[in-house]
């Protein structure tokens, strides 16, 4: 399918950094907003969209948890990536000074790319939270909000009618965030271009298996991009009884690992089936084409 023709779900409004990494995925597409993550997943899942596009984690802020708490609960396959330059801006309406300024809302995410250089330039704020980068735009804009400023793209500042106060705020400017493409099918693993593969596992004997797994993938030189671990929600906790000094409560957790080979190719088929054999929960998530693009940081709205 084209481009042109998918219909791809983001989190946020237009002007979201979500918005951008749909049409770098998919040029041409028809981009479907939604309010929350899962509303994106949702929205595939009942064929309202072809395709779910999802920040996972940023070179600044770290991993965006919910989305990996997702993957999970729902069946769609990881179909491709794409990893976004994002440029944050500090927005206000048209005649607002910096000094008027006591708070400053933005996607939690882009609060903490931002957290040092809003400290350096001396802004006496606090911050707030809101669903997404535009979203905030939107509503100091909607609201006429003049002691607020909104920390978003620069493409949300032409959308919403604000000056930039401050252009490139974000606390480094190879700021990159990395999102998933997700689609109800798999598609075929290839060999022929540099493929990546992520997959998702757990053991009821907890964390031990860690070191097991990953030898399974070093033996065949296949290289780890991602490890995440996350809290095994059904069982977040083990009990192990020590009949003399009382009971040891072990954390349980579930982890993502992403490594660089297809599951076409052989060494990541063996690596999988030996795997297996040390866990008692496996799903691969998907085995997708990495993304190549030349790296240009900044400007990325
Ligand atoms: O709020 C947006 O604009 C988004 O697309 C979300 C999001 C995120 O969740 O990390 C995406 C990219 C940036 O890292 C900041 C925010």
């Amino acid at each position: 399918m084209h481009g042109s023709e998918l219909r791809v779900a983001y989190q946020g409004v237009p002007g979201a950094y979500s918005e951008a990494a749909a049409g770098k995925a998919y040029p041409n597409c028809e981009a479907i907003p939604c309010d929350q993550f899962e509303v994106a997943f949702q929205a595939v899942e009942l064929w309202i969209a072809d395709r779910a596009v999802l920040p996972v984690e940023n070179s600044l802020g770290g991993s965006i948890h919910r989305n990996y708490d997702l993957l999970l609960r729902h069946r769609l396959h990881i179909v491709g990536e794409v990893q976004l330059p994002v440029h944050h801006c500090l927005l206000a309406l048209p005649g607002v000074r910096k000094e008027y300024l006591t708070r400053v809302i933005s996607h939690a995410q882009a609060l903490s790319q931002c957290e040092n250089t809003i400290t350096k330039l001396g802004l006496n704020v606090t911050r707030e939270a809101v669903d997404d980068t535009a979203g905030a735009a939107e509503y100091v804009a909607a609201n006429n909000l003049r002691d607020t400023a909104a920390i978003a793209s620069a493409r949300a500042a032409e959308l919403y009618g604000l000056n930039i106060l401050v252009d490139g705020i974000q606390d480094d400017s190879s700021n990159v965030t990395r999102f998933v493409t997700l689609a109800r099918e798999p598609i075929i693993p290839r060999t022929d271009r540099p493929f990546k593969t992520s997959i998702v596992f757990a053991h009821e004997k907890g964390t031990s298996v860690l070191f097991k797994v990953l030898s399974a993938f070093a033996f065949r030189n296949i290289s780890l991009t991602k490890i995440e671990s996350r809290p095994h929600r059904n069982r977040p906790i083990r009990l192990v009884d020590d009949a003399n000094v009382g009971t040891a409560k072990h954390f349980e957790y579930i982890f993502y690992v992403d490594f660089e080979a297809s599951m076409a190719d052989v060494r990541a088929q063996n690596a999988l089936a030996e795997v297996q054999e040390f866990t008692s929960f496996l799903r691969v998530l998907g085995s997708y084409p990495m993304d190549m693009t030349p790296w240009c940081p900044s400007r990325g709205d």
